[in-house]
């Protein structure tokens, strides 16, 4: 299932620009055949790291190594073209130049990427309806990141890393991407890195998450271990309020007289169920929830 899937392993992984650190001594394993999450705000380093991943660039300290599909022993990627011919990172700019025209864009990815699917980019171009007689600086900002999504996923590369790119498209287009992408990596398991800070929209899409603040990491787990991290408790608002008083309240939600509170903490079978028999519903937490909880500047000394 994962022999078309790479795995990451980084130690002590620092860069930084003008003696500030961007990524700050990350020890990161991504297991291959996964969709992983780069989760992080802005500034946190989530491009940094994923151009050292891909082999764009040098980290000052630690290192990267990639195995797996066809890599037996761990390889680093940088200038070595064994490991990045099996990586594909689209950012958002693209990274393709003002003056192709999209077919040529195509055709040279084509005749870069070894695991190149051109009916899948057919297929995807159709979708997105982007012109491909058309010079990229022609192409409005949605149909580039289209364009992006397009070349990301057709390269089927056994590490695929979408920098963001899907953030200038519109809400329904970014829905296809993501449609598009789950299908394919049904079809084709490969490890993927989705880099962003649109955590509500992906979160069903992810199994592992990494979260960046300030180019240190935060937390690195499964996405349902973490969700375990929390509860969401719903119903009476005076019921509500009177069962979370013991607990760090991440977030709540009026609506009339019914109460959502979103809870940090372990809540055992005894307490669930006190908590069903006086009305409630008790819930996985939301990633979105968990992730601005520990990212928040102000509660940096209080998380947990
Ligand atoms: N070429 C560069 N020169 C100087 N500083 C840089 C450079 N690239 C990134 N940085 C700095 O490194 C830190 C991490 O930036 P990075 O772009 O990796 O974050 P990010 O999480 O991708 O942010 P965003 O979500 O805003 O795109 C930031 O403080 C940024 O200002």
């Amino acid at each position: 299932m994962t022999e078309h899937a790479l795995s990451v392993h980084t130690e002590n992984l620092s860069v930084r620009f003008a003696g500030t650190p961007a990524l700050d001594r990350l020890d990161l394993r991504l297991a291959p055949g996964k969709i992983h999450g780069l989760l992080g705000r802005n500034g946190s380093g989530k491009s940094t790291l994923a151009a050292v991943l891909a082999g764009f660039r040098q980290p000052d300290e630690g290192e990267v190594r990639i195995e797996g599909a066809g890599i037996s022993t761990p390889l680093a990627p940088y200038e070595n073209a064994v490991v990045t011919s099996r990586i594909c990172l689209i950012r958002e700019s693209g990274d393709v130049a003002d003056s192709l025209q999209v077919r040529h864009a195509l055709l040279l990815a084509e005749s870069l990427r070894p695991y190149w699917n051109a009916d899948l980019a057919g297929e995807l171009l159709d979708r997105f309806e982007v012109p491909t007689n058309k010079r990229m600086q022609k192409l409005s900002r949605g149909k580039k990141s289209a364009l992006g999504a397009v070349l990301g996923l057709a390269s089927r590369a056994p590490l695929t890393i979408f920098d963001e790119t899907y953030l200038g498209m519109d809400v329904p287009s970014r829905a296809a991407f993501y449609d598009a992408l789950i299908t394919d990596y049904a079809e084709v398991p490969r490890t993927i890195v989705l880099s962003t800070h649109l955590v509500s929209e992906v979160s069903t899409l992810l199994e592992d998450v990494v979260i960046l603040d300030n180019g240190r990491l935060v937390t690195q787990s499964p996405v349902d271990a973490l969700r375990g991290r929390g509860a969401s408790i719903v119903g009476p608002a005076k019921v509500v309020d009177d069962f979370t008083a013991e607990f760090t309240v991440l977030a709540e939600e009026r609506l009339g007289g019914t109460k959502s509170a979103t809870v940090l903490g372990d809540l055992d079978p005894a307490l669930v169920a006190q908590a069903a028999s006086a009305g409630l519903e008790i819930g996985p937490v939301g990633l979105q929830d968990l992730f601005v909880h520990l990212t928040a500047p102000v509660s940096k000394g209080a998380r947990s």
